[in-house]
């Protein structure tokens, strides 16, 4: 890409930004709401599983996250992995047209609510005219540790025979397909360790991948990423790639979220994005979420304000949150947005 096209990646976000009236709001927790409409997850593919079994679900749930006020949509892709697929049974060329599978699903929820929006007018006028609320979609890129189906994601340990370049063979494909997919950006998102986080930058170099990204972090306290990397070192690695046009925090207990925006506003001056889970805590082995007892994290559509004057400008929810709980930041953060 030229420097035209790098000067067109380093504003999209702030552009968008500016278009949503300063802040904007991430979709809440996808696959808890999956889970809600009776969706079984409980197999390696996790969320995946239901691009492949339920297709409609997938879209109704990103409606759900857009009747909500949601802002950005993430793709049911987060545990979606060729290799993943190939465990499955399936083939290489089935499992990326599933990756695809999982954009064009958020696309179409998108047109059916822009066409309903259309239909009931009278709610979107403004001024007298039409407008839209700005929606992108996010094809969602979980680490590594997502695919283990293991829970690793909030460990981060991949052992030592785990190296950047592995990590970079095991993104690529999935990577260059959901890139191409139609997708509005890339989020590479509960990432765990340092070194994933110098294998994605090192790989959006690499291969030229011509759509912006995020990059997003689970952090076990206020000072480091869930592998005991520090957030300081993994926010700067992000921050020196181009191309990454927001850096920030996910699936990651309320309580730590301000100390971490603190800490990332001192590496980077891109947009910074939280969307934390509920504070409970995974349990991989049943694949569900145990109440968490080192402190309470209720209600924290309210200290959404906070974590704005703090420094972020993007703000959403991550496992155990549901459209409720989007609905509520949106109403909370409706002097920031148009
Ligand atoms: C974000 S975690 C709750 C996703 C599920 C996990 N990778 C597993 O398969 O158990
Ligand atoms: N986008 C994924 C993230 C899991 S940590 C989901 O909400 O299910
Ligand atoms: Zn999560």
């Amino acid at each position: 890409m030229g420097l035209e096209g790098k000067e067109e990646t380093s504003s999209f976000l702030r552009d968008f930004l500016d278009e949503c009236g300063g802040c904007a709001v991430i979709d809440g927790g996808f696959a808890t709401e999956l889970e809600r409409h009776g969706a079984d997850l409980n197999d390696p593919l996790w969320s995946a599983k239901c691009l492949l079994t339920s297709p409609h679900l997938v879209r109704r749930v990103h409606l759900d996250y857009l009747d909500a006020g949601a802002n950005i949509i993430e793709t049911a892709s987060y545990q979606a992995t060729i290799q993943g697929f190939e465990d499955h049974g399936l083939s290489k060329e089935e499992g990326e047209a599933l990756l695809r599978r999982s954009v064009e699903l958020a696309c179409e929820a998108r047109q059916i609510y822009y066409d309903r929006c259309i239909k009931d007018s009278s709610d979107f006028l403004r001024n007298g005219k039409y407008w839209r609320r700005p929606i992108l979609v996010a094809a969602s890129v979980g680490s590594y540790g997502a695919y283990l189906a293991d829970g690793s994601e909030y460990r981060g340990n991949y052992g030592d025979a785990v190296t950047v370049e592995t990590l970079k063979d095991f993104h690529r494909r999935r990577v260059q397909i959901l890139a191409n997919s139609g997708a509005d950006l890339i989020a590479f998102e509960t990432t765990p360790n340092k070194l994933e986080t110098k294998a994605y930058v090192e790989l959006v170099e690499e291969e030229g991948i011509e759509i912006p990204a995020w990059l997003s972090f689970s952090c076990k306290d206020e000072s480091s990423v869930v592998s005991g990397d520090s957030i300081l070192e993994c926010a700067s690695i992000a921050d020196s790639c181009k191309q990454i046009v927001a850096v920030g925090v996910n699936c990651t207990a309320p309580r730590f979220i301000h100390g971490l925006i603190s800490s990332i506003k001192q590496v980077t001056s891109k947009p910074i994005l939280v969307y934390p889970n509920s504070g409970e805590t995974y349990d991989a082995e049943h694949k569900t979420w145990v109440k968490s007892c080192e402190g309470k994290d209720e209600d924290f559509v309210s200290y959404v304000n906070k974590w704005r004057d703090a420094g972020a400008s993007l703000f959403g929810g991550c496992c155990r949150t549901t459209p409720n709980t989007i609905k509520g930041m949106t109403k909370a953060l409706s002097g920031n947005l148009l």
